[in-house]
């Protein structure tokens, strides 16, 4: 058996955190402990011995400077989310939202797992801040992992390192929290896979992969299901949205936050370009963060928003000079690259990239462009991702390190609805909004394994990420309805189709034409129809200069469909209805009026 590799002098004060890793060592049994500095020499050295054991491959040095192609386990390509479980003392406060376990039996069940896993490896602990170092809004962990490769992404993806460390001990000296995280990658067995979240300890603990949303801890972990909880406690918010700042002609930004599904566009919206008329006429947009955003009431009432990452964990797929020439510029360096394809002189790619040729599949097989289509597959795997320091982006704002956060303009709610639910419409007021929140739905994407394309319920986005009961967390979003300078609230649906199957809407780029509508009605001045389901625009209140709508498209983007909205409230209502009397009452009252102002 190995000796517990303990170091003599662990490089931290602070006891609570010495002791913990030491726990963690006697259970896992690693051959080494590495405390992670952040450093670039670091980093250096650990990509050297990836590159050494081929977790990862260098891409074309000319082409993509100091890129990496990582191909993961086949089985092991998206969040696991029939795996993943919220672990609270009482059932019902996780809800019926998430899978639970009682903590004795999760623990129980991890540490099983965790039992001398790490025997022939090295344990790094890797300190990290969620959100700018410097920031009141700003919450700190510790992952400790088996995974390089999870080290190396979380430096991209989270201040991570000395300066985290710093933070952690202060704070914790002072008596504060920073929350846990135990992740191996076990062995890859997806019969031996579980992502499991103790919110009332401020612990996970994951086994079993190495994707992103199950192994970097930060993420979804973190920054969403334990924040979420948190955020309830304290006051604040912590949501799957981007972050935005749009730029009028008068020189004013406003701040949008966008709640839409894995998959379903916020990247895309967050590093949006203007259309050509609007650059000329001096609109501009600027990126805050693209998946993760913490909110809190500030003194004048508004809420302010940080970015808790620090970098990009992109759906490469899609992505081209064309839908994305933001994010296409930010990956031409220094990033690793998750499941794509590789041509055959060593460049990334991916279905949808402008030009390239794929010489292998994200498997590493060799693959032949010139099969047909529906015998081959794609090369890069639907979710393949590209991750990315977001101070790469050309779009990306310094508002993004401001400590104090950004002031929201506007929240949006979005989903992937081939049918029914128009472009954009506003909510009436913070309750309605909620409600609009609370009652999204949306076609299931490769982000998640297990089928695509199947309309669910995905509350505010958060279907996967919310760590309590959603009839608590509906309430914990009630509850800020009596601060003033409240953002408005809308919701949009970029995905509408025709008879033909084929997108209604362009998007990318022209959706600053519907943000360019919010503005003008969070100020007063745009003019909108009022149905029961909140306020429409007509085709006419849009600027669509130089966009093609036929009239299909105008009908089924500003119509409102009065029977098949009376239907889908139906079925809203009983979706909260599986609450039962958890559910706020002042919500269920608001589906039940405008059920009956839709004759239902
Ligand atoms: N039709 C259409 N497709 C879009 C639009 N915006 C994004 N997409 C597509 O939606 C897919 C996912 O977009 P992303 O922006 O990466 O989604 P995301 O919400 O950031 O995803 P996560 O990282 O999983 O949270 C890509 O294939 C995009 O090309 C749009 O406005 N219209
Ligand atoms: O969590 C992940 O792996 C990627 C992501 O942003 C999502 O699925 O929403
Ligand atoms: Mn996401």
């Amino acid at each position: 058996m190995n000796a517990i590799a303990v170091p003599q002098h662990p490089p931290t004060r602070l006891d609570e955190l010495k002791q913990w890793v030491e726990d963690v060592a006697r259970l896992t049994r690693p051959d080494a402990i590495h405390w992670c500095d952040g450093s670039d020499a670091e980093n250096a050295a650990l990509i050297a011995n990836m590159q050494a054991d081929g977790t990862l491959i260098k891409l074309n040095e000319k082409t993509h400077p100091d890129s990496w192609l990582h191909r993961s386990h086949p089985d092991d390509v998206a969040r696991v989310e029939h795996l993943t479980f919220v672990c609270t003392r009482h059932a019902d406060d996780a809800g019926p939202n998430n899978h639970w376990m009682a903590p004795d039996e999760g623990h129980a069940q991890m540490d099983a797992l965790f039992d001398g896993c790490m025997r022939g490896r090295t344990m790094y602990v890797i300190p990290y801040c969620m959100g700018p170092i410097d920031s009141p809004l700003s919450r700190c962990g510790v992952e400790i992992t088996d995974s390089p490769y999870v080290v190396a992404n979380m430096r991209i993806m989270t201040r991570m390192g000395a300066a985290a460390l710093a933070r952690i001990e202060r704070e914790g000296l002072a008596g504060g929290a920073f929350v846990k995280g135990l992740h191996s990658i076990g062995e890859l067995d997806p019969n031996r896979r579980f992502i499991m979240h103790f919110p009332e300890e401020l612990t996970i603990k994951s086994y079993g992969s190495g994707y992103g949303g199950n192994a970097l801890l930060g993420k979804k972990c973190h920054a969403l299901r334990i924040a979420s909880y948190q955020a309830r406690s304290e006051g604040w918010l912590a949501e799957h949205m981007l972050i935005l700042g749009v730029e009028n002609p008068q020189g004013e930004t406003h701040y949008i936050a966008a709640a839409f599904p894995s998959a379903c566009g916020k990247t895309n919206l967050a590093m949006l370009i203007p259309p050509e008329g609007y650059r000329r006429d001096g609109w501009k947009v600027t990126t805050i963060g693209d998946d993760i955003c913490w909110m809190r009431p500030g003194a004048d009432g508004r809420l302010y928003a940080i970015n808790p990452e620090a970098g990009f964990f992109g759906v490469a797929p899609g992505t081209s000079s064309k839908s994305n020439p933001n994010a296409l510029a930010t990956i031409q360096n220094n990033t690793i690259f998750t499941n794509v394809g590789l041509t055959a002189d060593g460049q990334p790619w991916w279905e949808g990239l402008d030009g390239g040729v794929p010489a292998y599949d994200w498997r590493g097989h060799e693959y032949d462009s010139s099969a047909p289509a529906s015998s081959r597959g794609p090369a890069a795997h639907p979710n393949a991702r590209f991750t990315v320091s977001a101070k790469q982006c050309p779009s990306y704002s310094p508002m993004a390190e401001h400590p104090q956060g950004v002031p929201i303009s506007a929240i949006v709610f979005g989903g992937r609805r081939a049918s029914l639910v128009p472009l954009v419409f506003e909510a009436r007021d913070w309750t309605h909004g909620v409600l609009v929140g609370a009652a999204m739905g949306s076609e299931t994407t490769a982000a998640a394994t297990g089928a695509v394309g199947v309309m669910r319920r995905d509350p505010m986005a958060m279907k996967p990420f919310c760590g309590y009961n959603f009839a608590d967390y509906f309430a914990h979003w009630l509850s800020f309805g009596d601060v003033a300078g409240l953002p408005k609230i809308f919701h949009v649906n970029w995905f509408r189709k025709g008879d033909d199957g084929k997108f209604l809407w362009p998007g990318f780029g022209d959706n600053l034409r519907v943000i360019e509508w919010m503005i003008a009605r969070v100020k007063g001045d745009a003019g909108a129809q009022d149905t029961p389901i909140g306020a429409l625009p007509h085709a006419h209140d849009l600027n669509l200069d130089g966009v093609d709508l036929g009239d299909e498209a105008r009908a089924k983007l500003f119509g409102f469909d009065e029977a098949g909205w009376r239907e889908e409230f139906a079925g809203i209502g009983e979706f909260l209805d599986e609450y039962g009397p958890r559910m706020p009452a002042a919500l269920k009252a608001e589906q039940a009026r405008i059920l009956a102002e839709l004759g239902g």
